[in-house]
This record gives C-alpha cells, structure tokens and sequence, in this order.
C-alpha cells in the first residue's frame, strides 16, 4: 500500500451510552495511510468516544453503530485486540498503567498482550525480559533508558504518557491514536512530544495518527488535517488553517481558547 491510500474508514458512526445519552452522531471520517489527523473541540464533544469506539474499548459501556475499515476490512464486530493486530495502537488522555510495575515489564507486558490478546498474560511478565532492537529504539527515542527498571508509581504524569506510547509503539501500529497526548503538560513538555511525534514519523513514515488535542500549537505543528466535533457531531474538516478560519468553528470552539 502507498502513501494516499486509505487506512481507516469510520461511516456514520453512532455511540450510546448505556445512560442514554449519545455522544457521537454520524461521524464518517478516512484517514489516509501517512495521514496525520488531529481531532479538535470543546470538553464533551465526543472525540475520546469516537476514538474509544474505533479501538473497540466502547462494547461493554455503549452501542456503537456504523461501519468500520482498518485497510479495507470491516472491524465493527472484532474484539479490541485484533483490531490491535490489525495495526490500531492508542494511547489515553490519563496515562493506563500500572503503579506497581516498571518500565521493562510494561514493554514485557505489551509485547505478550499483543501475541495473546489478555489472558494469563501477567504471569508471563518477566524481570528478564530483554528489549527486541526494535523496542531498544523506540526507548531510546523517547528517554525512557535511564528508568526502564523503575516502577512507574515513581515516574511523573509527563514520562507515564512516554510509557504508555513506547508500550504502544513497540507494537509497531500502523495508525496510532493519541489522546491528549500533551494533557496537564506545560509548553516545554508539549514541545518535546511534538518533538517524539515528529521523530516517529520520520522513522515510520507509512504511520497514520490521529491525536487528540486542544493544544492548538501542537495541532498546528503535528497535523495536516483537523476535523472538528461538536456536540457529537464533525462540524468541520480541513486543514489546520482551514478550521481557525471557520466561523462556526471559531464561536463555537476557538473563540473559548486564548490566543487561538
Ligand atoms: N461511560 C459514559 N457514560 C455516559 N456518558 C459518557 C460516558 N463517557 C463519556 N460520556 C459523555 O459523553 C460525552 C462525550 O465525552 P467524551 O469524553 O467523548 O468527550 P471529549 O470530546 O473527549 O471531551 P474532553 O475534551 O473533555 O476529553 C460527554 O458528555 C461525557 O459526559
């Protein structure tokens, strides 16, 4: 497959919550293989439901309806870990980890969770564990070298959020989501995952990412194309340029955001 060509088709995508209440409302977007989409609006417009249902993390807590295509192939109906398989990797905007275990074993854990799927994977965790070249690398990439063997209950919120992507990235996927990957960070912190971003993509450029983000400076400098949600709902689709310039989107969103 080659640049431009579409990884992941959403089609009038539904999600109801058990409590009734629907947050997303006929939501069809594609992303394009190398694509870098970023996903912007205000609190409670929807963007970690579409990404949640998209994982597939929605199937005990709501309904989702709609069509879904990871290169092609519906996935609506696949578990969360094969549609890992099949190249979806997220992150989540409060780093998912566990405080009891260390960087290493986090990697460990990825690693036999994705041969697997869950199970009796925990078990398999090992101290041992060896880093593949490939998780060698993207530990280096992100810092993480100098605390690989500490438990992450020692590691502030900014390097938790590097855990949990290197866990993700060593599962080399091919469209990686990315839920506020710059929550409660300062410009500096924000600067260095643009930075991270920045790098994977030079060093897997057929990746396609869709980032989650109200930091507009980091929507400007990672994504060539924002869609913007509101009340569940795309209201609008273009470039970064393209959606400040939007009226609506402006009175609805950016006008609550300093300096946007
Ligand atoms: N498990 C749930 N049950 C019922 N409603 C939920 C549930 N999870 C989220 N919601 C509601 O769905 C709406 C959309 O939430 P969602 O987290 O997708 O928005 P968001 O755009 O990601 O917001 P934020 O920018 O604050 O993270 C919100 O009104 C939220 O309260």
């Amino acid at each position: 497959m080659t640049a431009g060509e579409e990884v992941l088709a959403v089609s009038d995508l539904d999600v109801r919550y058990r409590s009734g209440f629907q947050a997303v409302s006929g939501v069809s977007l594609s992303l394009a293989r190398n694509e870098r989409l970023a996903v912007i609006g205000p609190n409670g417009a929807g963007k970690t439901s579409l990404v949640s249902a998209i994982c597939g993390d929605l199937r005990r807590k709501a309904s989702v309806t709609g069509d879904l295509r990871i290169e092609g192939r519906s996935v609506a109906r696949r578990r969360p870990h094969v549609r890992a398989r099949m190249g979806l990797g997220r992150t989540y905007q409060v780093a998912q980890v566990f405080p009891g275990m260390t960087v290493l074993e986090h990697l460990a854990l990825a690693r036999i969770a994705r041969r697997r799927g869950v199970g009796r994977w925990l078990r398999e965790v090992k101290s041992e564990f060896e880093l593949t070249d490939a998780e060698a690398k993207v530990i280096d990439l992100l810092g993480l070298r100098k605390v690989l063997t500490q438990r992450v209950s020692q590691l502030g919120q900014g390097d938790l959020k590097l855990v949990e992507l290197a866990a993700t990235l060593c599962a080399e996927p091919q469209i990686l989501l990315l839920d506020e990957p710059t929550a409660g960070m300062g410009s500096r912190e924000a600067e260095n995952v643009c930075e991270v971003i920045e790098t994977i993509v030079a060093l897997r450029p057929s990746l396609s990412i869709i980032l989650i983000e109200h930091n507009m400076d980091v929507v400007f400098r990672v994504a060539q194309r924002a869609i913007v949600m509101h009340q569940g709902r795309v209201i609008a689709d273009g470039t970064p340029d393209d959606v400040r310039a939007d009226s609506e989107v402006r009175a609805l969103y950016l006008g609550y955001h300093a300096g946007a």
